[in-house]
């Protein structure tokens, strides 16, 4: 379990995370969801120790990352899938990585087989990898120690579309077997395949979170009309958040028996009246992103 409470970090007037608290739970999958700049590779920074927080604290397993005698065996870290050394081999890194942690040899080939990188491909200098092989590598890294915890920030950049299902299935099936993950992405919907929970930043703050099936529950109302410029105004004119998906539907903070009364109340015949859902969370992630603007800040 990671525990973040109060967290602040200021680069000097720059408010990066502003007084953030959140946990991410044992046996499940937590997606930090934020736009680019968010604070969402700041506050993972603070977690493993390499950024020092301003205010509040991060504890992992109840204790915080520098307490941890030996980190690799309790917390898998990927931050950076660039940041490993080019002149390197696959298989250098993971040894040293192996050594540093005090494992059994084997461990090497098991995570080179584990994250599919072939014999030949280990034996390449890491400069030459692919970003997705790149991500591979770093992915066995962070689990050559099997820890209980995982930290990834944005594991699934570079990967193709099979990396991605692959990747997915694998966090999966480690969450299922009780350990924590904390994933960050920039996508929604990368966070909404594989999360069960979901914690969205914006310019430094929170401004949701929760399980992904209540916020989903949650994400609104899909509404068509024949007249939809009418219903757009009638909606707002009831002080409902309002906006046009453009592909011909509005989107709704509102439930769906709220936007039905609303349309007879005002005469105008619907074509279409639905929970949101995957749509809604999108709607809801712009919408509370973009009411969070620092001052100044470019929207
Ligand atoms: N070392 C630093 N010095 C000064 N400002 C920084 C530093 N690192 C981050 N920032 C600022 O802090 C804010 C948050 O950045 P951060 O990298 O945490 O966002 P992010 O959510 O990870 O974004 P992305 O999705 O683009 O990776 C940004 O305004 C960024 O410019």
């Amino acid at each position: 379990m990671i525990t973040v409470e109060r967290l602040t970090k200021k680069y000097g007037n720059t408010l990066a995370v502003d007084d953030i608290t959140f946990t991410a739970a044992a046996g499940r999958v937590t997606g930090f969801l934020g736009p680019n700049g968010a604070g969402k590779s700041t506050t993972m920074r603070i977690m493993v120790g390499l950024t020092r927080a301003t205010a509040g604290t991060v504890t992992i397993s109840g204790r915080k990352f520098a307490d941890l005698p030996n980190p690799g065996l309790e917390v898998g870290v990927l931050l950076d899938a660039s940041a490993q050394h080019a002149g390197r081999s696959g298989r250098e890194i993971l040894t040293l990585a192996q050594r540093l942690m005090g494992l059994p040899k084997a461990r090497v080939e098991e995570m080179l087989e584990a994250v599919s990188l072939t014999p030949d491909e280990a034996s390449r200098r890491v400069g030459e990898y692919s970003l997705g092989m790149r991500q591979r590598l770093g992915i066995a890294t962070a689990l050559i120690g099997d820890p209980e915890v995982l930290i990834l920030d944005e594991p699934a950049n570079g990967l193709d579309p099979a990396g991605i299902r692959w990747m997915r299935d694998l966090l999966r099936g480690y969450a299922d077997r009780g350990g924590t993950v904390l994933l960050s992405s920039h996508l929604l919907h990368e966070i909404e395949v594989i999360a069960d929970d979901i914690v969205m930043i914006g310019h430094g703050r929170i401004v949701s979170q929760g399980a992904k099936t209540e916020l989903l529950h949650a994400a609104g109302t899909l509404v068509r009309a024949v007249d939809l410029a009418r219903l757009e105004q009638a909606l707002t004119d009831w002080g409902l958040t309002v906006s046009p998906t453009g592909d011909g539907a509005l989107w709704t903070d509102a439930d769906a028996a709220l936007v039905g009364t609303v349309a007879l109340e005002s005469g105008i015949a619907l074509t279409e009246l639905r929970a949101a859902e995957g749509a809604g969370l999108e709607e809801m992630f712009l919408e509370l992103t973009s009411t969070t603007q620092r001052e100044g800040a470019p929207a």
